[in-house]
């Protein structure tokens, strides 16, 4: 069967998501037209490649993807499946469940509506934070509903398959209940250790590490933007609130034994190992090979040059700064089995790393 054709495609909301969509569409030949209620994020979207704000004749138009804030997702929906009569629409929102019970409760026919999630994101918002590539190997969710018509479902596999994503298909209540453990109570979880901070004095916080780094990464997300996804997923985020509530009581119940401590942290290091691969396998124990880098300019580009010319499959990298002095460290996760040749090459390249703790 041929592939559903995208285009031309319209992206309603050209932010970080719309316009990174925008862009994958346009790096895989499809004709996309941005559209924004703040017209200059269209126009920076498409000045950095994610498609032309020139209109279109609506009846022409394959498919919509609305990318807009959670609270207005169901309206632009409706407005969308109303304006483009021939279009295969989704939208991006990060809760499913409201937004296919609000477009019920509006009497709408939904037949060309199949609503996705695309598990890619970050803590920045607006079309300069966008990026062709933000979905590639990452996760689509989409979730069909009694209504949907085969062709639009198979049109947003389309759609995620042309970004570079792996699908994954499910109803919208069963993917709310996943979003909460997954994605929503983490953020929860940050942006209460990153709001301890405002308490603590200068002279404590310079001392912060990349640990407090990695656990606040997400606590610098936008409010407005999470206070809708939550409320938008109340009730299955409460359950895992107060899921962790009963651990922080268990935690204190059993202060001062340390026993009762191990256990704790040994729970928590057997959850990270439940997270699947890049690739949606089973979690992988990488080896990391931490490079220091000088702060001078060209450093990070002669050090991926090398890191390229030694052939290893680069599975991720992290970059640490050391505040107190001036380098910065590449931390490149890598197979175990070819860490060490990789060592080696850099070692011979010139580069001073950081002794191995895991190799
Ligand atoms: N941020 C993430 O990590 C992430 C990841 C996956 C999905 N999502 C979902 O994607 C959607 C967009 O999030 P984002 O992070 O791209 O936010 P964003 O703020 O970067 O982008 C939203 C854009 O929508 C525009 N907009 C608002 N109301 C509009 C309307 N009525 N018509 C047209 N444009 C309108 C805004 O001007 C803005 O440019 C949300 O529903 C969010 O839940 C976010
Ligand atoms: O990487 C991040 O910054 C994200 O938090 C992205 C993330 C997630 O939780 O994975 C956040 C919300 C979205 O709905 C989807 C993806």
């Amino acid at each position: 069967m041929n592939e559903p054709s995208l285009t031309p495609a319209v992206v309603i909301g050209a932010g970080l998501v719309g316009a990174s969509v925008g862009a994958a569409l346009t790096t895989a030949g499809v004709e996309v037209h941005l559209i924004d209620s703040v017209s200059s994020h269209a126009r920076v979207a498409a000045s950095r490649g994610g498609g032309s704000t020139e209109p279109i004749d609506p009846a022409t138009v394959r498919l919509v993807v609305v990318a807009v804030p959670p609270a207005k997702l169901a309206e632009v929906v409706a407005d969308a499946l109303a304006t483009y009569g021939k279009a295969t629409v989704t939208d991006v929102g990060s809760v499913k469940g409201t937004v296919l019970a609000d477009l019920r409760a509006r009497g709408v026919n939904l037949a060309r509506y199949v609503g996705s999630h695309p598990m890619a994101g970050s803590q920045r918002v607006g079309p300069l934070t966008a990026r062709a590539d933000l979905f590639a190997d990452r996760t689509w969710v989409i979730t069909p509903h009694d209504t949907s018509r085969a062709k639009a479902v198979l049109t947003v596999h389309a759609l995620a398959r042309a970004c570079g994503a792996r699908i994954v298909s499910m109803g919208a209540t069963h993917h709310d209940e996943a979003v909460a453990q997954v994605s929503h109570l983490p953020q929860l979880m940050s942006s209460l250790t990153a709001a301890r901070l405002n308490d603590v004095p200068d002279e404590h916080l310079n001392l912060a590490g990349q640990g407090l780094r990695d656990v606040t990464r997400i606590a610098a997300s936008d409010p407005r933007l999470w206070t809708q996804i939550i409320s938008a997923n109340s009730e299955a985020v409460r359950a895992e609130l107060e899921a962790v509530r009963d651990s922080l009581d268990e935690l204190l119940a059993g202060w001062g034994d340390p026993e009762a401590l191990r256990r704790f942290l040994a729970d928590g290091r057997q959850g990270t190992r439940a997270i699947p691969g890049k690739h949606g396998a089973g979690g992988v124990a990488y080896a990391e090979v931490v490079v220091t880098i000088p702060d001078a300019p060209g450093a990070l580009a002669r050090l991926f040059a090398d890191i390229e010319a030694a052939g290893v499959n680069v599975e991720d990298v992290r970059i640490e700064h050391d505040p107190a002095r001036e380098v910065g460290y590449l931390a490149v996760q890598v197979t175990k089995p070819v860490a060490k040749s990789l060592q080696a090459a850099m070692t011979e390249a010139g580069w001073t790393l950081r002794p191995a703790e895991s190799l």
